[in-house]
């Protein structure tokens, strides 16, 4: 098994630059999640990948089989690359056996191969159904077996989840993930759903107009974001403005521990220093020193069972939402002295 690298590459879509100059390289057997808000490029970036659009600039390849470059395009039953789309798509008038069958080449072992992919997605009793009589969830699973069914090299997945209620989603990403690794079947999952991508992928590639704005780890992603952009997208944050000095920022919360993302301010600029809202706690151990901290009072608490938003008025006069976890939470109209207990990120201040 090899690589899949995507070096430079660019894809018109109808008129639109949809890809623009975008390199990673996805190792063999890895599960990778392509996020990104609508019309960003994921499903372009999917169909070069296919082969079913061209790339204008740049080249696609797998280990040293190159497979696209300008003028250039391996067509897709070639390349070894199976899709699963957002809706199963199955032949209505087939049965889930016949429509996984319909990727298994003719000859000896065709039945066997059949029914062991039949079992592998869960569906091993099913095989006679007809695609009217599964529910959503079955479906995209023959649509898994369809695609998993010629051992592609790369599996694309276009949202394949989104379709499906909340509950069914969770649980049956959790299986189709596990499944891929068992396989060692290296993919590539198209979402917008955050969690998705930071729950199930070895890593995510954040795309943002047709551009990758960061390629990483989950962990990468939320806890080092490379941009102001990919904070805001990726996850909750706090933003507060304030005066950089020698690895801190001076705001609202007091003089707060950071790292400078992609600049080197100088003392005495401002800054933006961003923090998630569970960087935030309580610390009454600190109600006795002046100089650390910042006095706030609970505006307001969203309890979500596990933990809750808590809305806090700082008595320096902003409101800044704190994450923690629903155990002894404090009263609306408590007063708290606040920390933040790891060192935050500062960017740029925008133009
Ligand atoms: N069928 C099409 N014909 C022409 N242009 C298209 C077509 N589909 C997409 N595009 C263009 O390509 C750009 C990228 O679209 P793409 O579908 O790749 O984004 P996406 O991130 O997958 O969006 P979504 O999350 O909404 O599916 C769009 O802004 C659009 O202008």
């Amino acid at each position: 098994m090899s690589d899949l690298v995507v070096s430079g590459a660019s894809v018109i879509h109808g008129s639109t630059l949809a890809v623009d100059d975008v390199s990673m390289t996805i190792r063999s057997g890895e599960l990778v999640a392509v996020l990104g808000p609508s019309g960003c490029g994921k499903t372009s970036l999917l169909l070069a990948i296919a082969g079913l659009l061209p790339v204008r600039e740049g080249s696609i390849a797998i280990g040293s089989r190159e497979l696209s470059r300008p003028g250039r395009v391996v067509p897709p039953e070639k390349r070894g690359i199976g899709w699963v789309p957002q809706e199963a798509s199955l032949f209505p008038h087939l049965s889930v056996a016949e429509n996984i069958g319909f990727a298994v080449p003719r000859g000896r072992g065709r039945a066997a191969r059949i029914r062991e992919l039949a079992e592998l997605v869960g569906l091993g009793a099913l095989t006679n159904r007809a695609p009217n009589q599964l529910s959503g969830g079955q479906a995209q699973r023959v649509a898994l077996a369809r695609a998993l069914a010629p051992r592609p090299e790369v599996l694309l997945l276009d949202e394949p989840f989104a379709a499906l209620d909340t509950q069914l989603r969770t649980g049956l990403r959790r299986e189709v993930a596990e499944l891929l690794r068992a396989q060692g079947t290296t993919s590539i999952l198209v979402t917008h759903d955050q969690e998705e991508a930071l729950t199930l992928a070895d890593r995510v590639a954040v795309l943002r107009d047709g551009h990758l704005e960061q390629f990483g780890t989950p962990e990468e992603i939320y806890q080092q974001p490379a941009s102001d952009w990919v904070a805001r997208f990726v996850g909750d944050v706090v933003e507060l403005d304030g005066a950089w000095r020698g690895g801190r920022v001076t705001c609202a919360l007091g003089a707060v521990e950071a790292a400078a993302v992609g600049f080197t301010p100088a003392d005495g600029d401002t800054v933006r220093l961003m923090l998630r809202p569970e960087w935030i706690v309580p610390r009454p151990d600190l109600l006795a020193h002046a100089a650390a901290g910042a006095d706030a009072r609970v505006a307001s608490i969203s309890y979500a069972g596990h933990d809750a938003m808590l809305s806090c008025d700082l008595t320096a006069g902003l409101t800044v939402r704190m994450r923690m976890a629903a155990v002894d939470l404090p009263a609306v109209g408590e007063d708290l002295r606040l920390a933040v207990q790891r060192p935050g990120l500062a960017y740029p201040v925008p133009a």
